[in-house]
């Protein structure tokens, strides 16, 4: 089954704001040969918590420099709060962590954050800062004496100071202990309840699963899935069939091969996990080949088996229009 954008689309929108925050409007950047974002369109609502998911250099990165207003598309257009990046970022509307940049040397943490403070548009209050970071017993450490967890939240408190409209976040968790990264999302929850409007971009799926209410998929600088969590797994069309075997139940488990609509299969000692396209075939197919499957259960698959899913049909489709292209050349060559 192949998943569209179109297919996985408008549904995490329900019960948020109207209005616009960001807009992509066929939005391309090359380096050279490299497509690295391909015709992008998409629009951020108020108050949404966005995760921007896809594998390495898949573009999340150079969008979010297109977002920000460190890099101009290639072709197409970037607003933020309908008018240009750049003016947003000077009001003081975007609060922005991103993987690179280090943060000034030889300061104490609160003498960064005041700093921060009295260069930023609207300013705000450095104890507040540092209490909804959950950093004030970091206040008097020196910058360059942060661990590179801590580094992480002094970089996350920038972020969210002076209550800006919209957060975004390079891979903000890398680095942090699970405890760090258990805190930095409750903050995170704080804000989005506030009624700020987040995007993030991360390889914890199980992050993007739990926190966001809107996932957006990249691939070869492509988007292709843009939905809630439930939506993409939904739309990835996946059940797993998990049960086991006993031996004196005599079953012939290369008979499992035959099984329809089999995604793939793991027999470890006597439990059997397949991930299935079809389970109510599948499970019936089971029981017709005469196997006695205990403690059968057919559950969803998580987030991440569903990316690796829509991004694997996606190469395939890709392979395919190669194949396709290839064989048309040959044959025009051939007349
Ligand atoms: N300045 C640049 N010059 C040339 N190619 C670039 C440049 N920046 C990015 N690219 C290429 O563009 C593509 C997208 O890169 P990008 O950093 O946006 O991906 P990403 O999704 O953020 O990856 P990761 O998850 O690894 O951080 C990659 O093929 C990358 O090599």
């Amino acid at each position: 089954m192949s998943t569209s954008v179109e297919q996985v689309t408008g549904e995490a929108r329900r019960g948020r704001g109207s209005g616009e925050v960001a807009a992509f409007r066929g939005v391309s950047k090359h380096f050279g040969t490299v497509r690295a974002v391909n015709d992008i369109s998409l629009t951020l609502h108020p108050g949404e918590t966005v995760a921007f998911l896809g594998p390495n250099g898949a573009g999340k990165s150079t969008s979010i420099d297109m977002l920000l207003g460190l890099r101009e598309p290639t072709s197409g257009s970037v607003t933020l709060f309908g008018g240009s990046p750049r003016q947003a970022i000077l009001d003081g509307r975007v609060g922005v962590m991103l993987q690179s940049g280090g943060l000034m040397p030889d300061v104490k943490v609160r003498e960064l954050i005041k700093f921060a403070s009295d260069i930023h548009p609207r300013g705000y209050d450095v104890d507040d800062v540092l209490k909804t970071a959950g950093i004030t017993e970091l206040a008097d450490r020196m910058v360059d004496k942060l661990s590179g967890g801590q580094e992480q939240r002094v970089r996350f408190a920038l972020a969210t100071a002076g209550d800006s409209d919209l957060i975004v976040l390079d891979e903000p968790t890398t680095g942090m202990d699970v405890s760090a990264r258990h805190a930095f999302w409750a903050v995170m929850r704080a804000q989005a309840d506030a009624g700020r409007t987040v995007l993030f971009a991360t390889h914890y799926l199980e992050e993007a699963d739990s926190i966001a209410d809107r996932v957006l998929v990249v691939h070869k600088g492509r988007l292709i899935a843009d939905g809630t969590a439930a939506e993409i797994k939904a739309r990835a069309g996946l059940r797993k069939i998990s049960f086991d075997l006993r031996p004196e139940d005599g079953a012939d488990l290369s008979l499992l091969n035959a099984v329809p609509g089999v995604n793939s299969l793991d027999v470890s000692g006597h439990t059997v996990r397949i991930n299935s396209s079809d389970a109510d075939a599948a499970v019936a197919a089971i029981y017709r080949a005469g196997f006695y499957p205990r403690g059968l259960e057919v559950t969803g698959v998580g987030l991440e088996q569903a990316f690796i899913t829509i991004t694997g049909e996606q190469d395939a489709a890709d392979r395919n229009t190669a194949d396709r292209n290839t064989a048309d050349l040959t044959e025009e060559n051939a007349r």
